[in-house]
């Protein structure tokens, strides 16, 4: 893996974000700053429509702020383009769906998943590492196959390593538990939390308490703003 530099792993200020439809405003962020540390598993919490999965689409370089500041990896998005945020995204950002088998494609083993996953990144990771990291998250034996021969609880863990691989500075997971029952949801956040001490900055929304119980920090939302 390659070693993090320093600052956060993702930050933003002051963002603002506010959906327009035909008849309507809605307000999703008023003035949010949040801090993603690196090595950490950050918290995102809330009631329903405070704002979690917008915050989480802004950090993931999916939506662009109305106003404020966006940084990844130590780099400012929200003046990027399209184009460079797709590009930054693809170097720095990972994210993780609720859904365990829409993080992965059905035709492709675990070992070539991850091998993607890498390639995708632009990062040369050597065949014994990738073998290394499915061994920690105990997939060793299921290295050759494919998601629909996997539980949900293994693609997810899958998921994760596809999530850091190539030393991304932020993985973002929307509710990546809910799917799971609480076996296979304690290995998963298992997997994340060994895998931050690697550098990378977990940022997960979730109203799961498990979850939470591993959470080195949290950001906590109410009506778009922090609470
Ligand atoms: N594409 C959109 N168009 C219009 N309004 C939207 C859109 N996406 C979200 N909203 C609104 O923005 C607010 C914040 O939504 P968001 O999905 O970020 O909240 P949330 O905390 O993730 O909610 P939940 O826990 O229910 O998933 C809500 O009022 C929601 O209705």
């Amino acid at each position: 893996m390659t070693s993090a530099p320093p600052g956060p792993a993702a930050s933003c200020e002051r963002v603002v974000k506010t959906y327009r439809t035909a008849t309507e405003s809605v307000p999703a962020l008023t003035e949010v700053s949040v801090q993603i540390p690196r090595g950490r598993v950050t918290c995102v919490v809330g009631p329903s429509g405070s704002g979690k999965s917008s915050l989480l689409r802004l950090l993931a370089c999916i939506d662009s702020p109305d106003s404020g500041t966006v940084t990844v990896g130590g780099q400012r998005v929200d003046d990027l383009g399209a184009r460079g945020r797709r590009r930054l995204r693809r170097r720095q950002v990972s994210y993780l769906f609720q859904r365990p088998g829409e993080n992965l494609l059905p035709y492709l083993t675990a070992t070539e998943q991850l091998r993607l996953a890498a390639d995708l990144r632009g990062v040369p990771v050597p065949a014994d590492e990738l073998l290394d990291l499915l061994d920690r998250l105990g997939l060793a034996d299921r290295a050759g196959h494919r998601p629909a021969q996997l539980s949900g609880g293994e693609q997810q863990r899958l998921a994760v390593a596809c999530g850091v691989v190539g030393g991304p500075a932020l993985v973002v997971a929307d509710e990546p538990t809910a799917e799971l029952d609480t076996a296979a949801a304690v290995r998963v956040l298992e997997a994340m939390e060994s895998l931050a001490a690697g550098g990378v900055g977990f940022v997960v929304s979730s109203h799961d308490p498990r979850v939470m119980a591993i959470a080195d920090g949290f950001v906590r939302l109410d009506q778009g703003r922090t609470a």
